[in-house]
């Protein structure tokens, strides 16, 4: 059989475990694993000594487009996420304008996708107070579900959803198979210390981590978790701050709520005493915890109790993250271009985190939780989606490397071990050796809504 290309001697890194072995790419599927395959193919891409992983799916991604593209938008956001790694990023409803909480805002933001991303996406719903008629024509349209806020959101056009809201909408979301994404912190008790605290003239970084403190976390995490249950919808927990926030919703997975858990790596990454020393471009919304926390957390994934790890990336024009008013500055983290490099770091090589728990997390489970039948696995049938790591390589992370359309980041200055050399989107590739390779347009990923997608919520091993 003639191959298009063949990744010859790299370490698969697989659900079982890692091992050498050939990869033949045929219509940009893998079409064959073996210990050795002899071509003939009309590509070849050595890959001795280095770790093969699926390309990353993010599930978490604000890339702005259309509406604030002057933040971000979808070239220099998927090329970022393609230095990382990544084939699949999910956008989320907002920070684009107008947010996608219409067929009609899907489809504008569907065309811009199609015409400006070099790694293939999938587009996130919005549920708001303003579009539960809406949620059908979204389903039919092809989001993966849908994402409401418990706090206020950053943006005044996404409002967030008050308990009614929320109820109705995980109603209407089981029964199109859909899930909802929460964004889980207590609206009512965040704006009541944030008033407290500015009122007493408070703009500092402690005096910011102190409007949302763990407990606040808590508490919207349980309510979501209760409306799940009660509603029979599929829950996705996004960006879980805290290792507490890990225990309360590891408790209701075991106990059968259909439930999915997501930190990021800035949780992992960074502690308050980074917010302090950092400012405004570490800040997020749930912030960054104490010490105790993260290691909790850290815990949590060490466990298999994590699901998957997102980014989260949500940048903004530089200015919005100027000044010394940690409230007033943009929330949000540029991070896309870091998730693996900081779990090989901090994970692999500074706690034993292995491999396969690594790619389970960034691409295994994204796929399987969202229906992306094709993707997120090194195996015969599946996009050849992949990502391809020099795992020793060390390296200080500078702006030059960055390629958000602004290039900031907490990450920048710092040392990791473990750096993403190629990748390759449907067997082209998209980066290699520092350089974005463009040509390829990205596509739609829909979701599988499926039984086996649906339904009990366990995520295989
Ligand atoms: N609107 C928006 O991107 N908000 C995100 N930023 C952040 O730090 N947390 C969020 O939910
Ligand atoms: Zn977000």
């Amino acid at each position: 059989m003639g191959l298009d290309l063949l990744v010859r001697g790299g370490y698969l890194v697989r659900p079982e475990g890692v091992a050498r072995a050939d990869i033949g790419v045929l219509d940009g599927k893998i079409a064959m694993i073996e210990p050795q395959i002899d071509g003939p193919a009309r590509m070849l891409i050595e890959a001795t000594g280095r770790y093969v992983f699926p390309g990353l799916i993010d599930v978490h991604v604000h890339f702005n487009e259309p509406g604030r593209t002057h933040w971000e938008g979808f070239a220099s956001g998927s090329a970022a996420l393609a230095a990382g790694g990544g084939t699949l990023f999910c956008d989320m409803p907002l920070n684009s304008h107008p947010p996608v909480l219409t067929r009609r805002e899907f489809d504008d933001k569907l065309g811009a996708a199609r015409a400006h991303s070099h790694t293939d996406f999938a587009l996130w719903g919005g549920l708001t107070p303003d579009n539960l008629e809406h949620l059908g024509e979204l389903a039919e349209a092809g989001v993966m579900g849908f994402k409401a806020f418990m706090a206020n959101s950053g943006i005044s056009e996404f409002r967030a959803a008050d308990d009614a809201t929320l109820y109705e909408g995980m109603r209407l979301a089981a029964r199109l198979g859909l899930p909802v994404a929460v964004h889980a912190e207590n609206d009512t008790l965040t704006a009541h210390l944030t008033r407290q605290i500015r009122s007493k003239g408070g703009a500092s970084a402690r005096d910011y981590l102190a409007s949302r403190p763990v407990f606040t976390e808590l508490e919207a995490i349980q309510r979501a978790l209760l409306l799940a249950q009660e509603t029979g919808c599929r829950l996705h927990l996004v960006h879980i701050s805290s290792g507490s926030g890990v225990v309360l919703a590891y408790e209701a997975k075991a106990r059968g709520v259909d439930v999915s858990l997501e930190t990021c790596p800035h949780y992992l990454a960074f502690s308050e005493e980074d917010l302090e020393r950092l400012g405004a471009v570490l800040k997020c919304a749930p912030p960054v915890r104490a010490r105790e926390e993260q290691e909790l957390l850290w815990n949590g994934v060490l466990a298999g109790k994590v699901d998957l790890i997102a980014s989260d990336h949500s940048p903004s024009s530089p200015d919005l993250k100027e000044g010394n008013d940690l409230f007033a500055a943009w929330g949000g983290i540029s991070g896309v271009q870091s998730t693996l490099p900081v779990l090989l770091s901090e994970g692999h090589w500074a706690r034993g985190l292995s491999l396969e728990t690594i790619s389970r997390m960034t691409s295994c489970h994204p796929a399987q939780r969202f229906g992306f039948a094709q993707k997120g696995q090194v195996a015969v049938g599946f996009d050849a989606d992949l990502a391809l790591v020099d795992l020793e390589a060390e390296f200080t992370l500078n702006q030059d490397e960055l390629f958000y359309r602004h290039p900031q980041s907490p990450y920048l200055g710092r040392r990791f071990k473990g750096r993403v050399v190629h990748t390759l989107v449907r067997g082209q590739t998209v980066f290699a050796e520092g350089k974005l390779h463009p040509e390829l347009r990205g596509q739609l990923v829909r979701p599988q809504v499926r039984r086996e997608f649906g339904g009990s919520g366990r995520i295989a091993e």
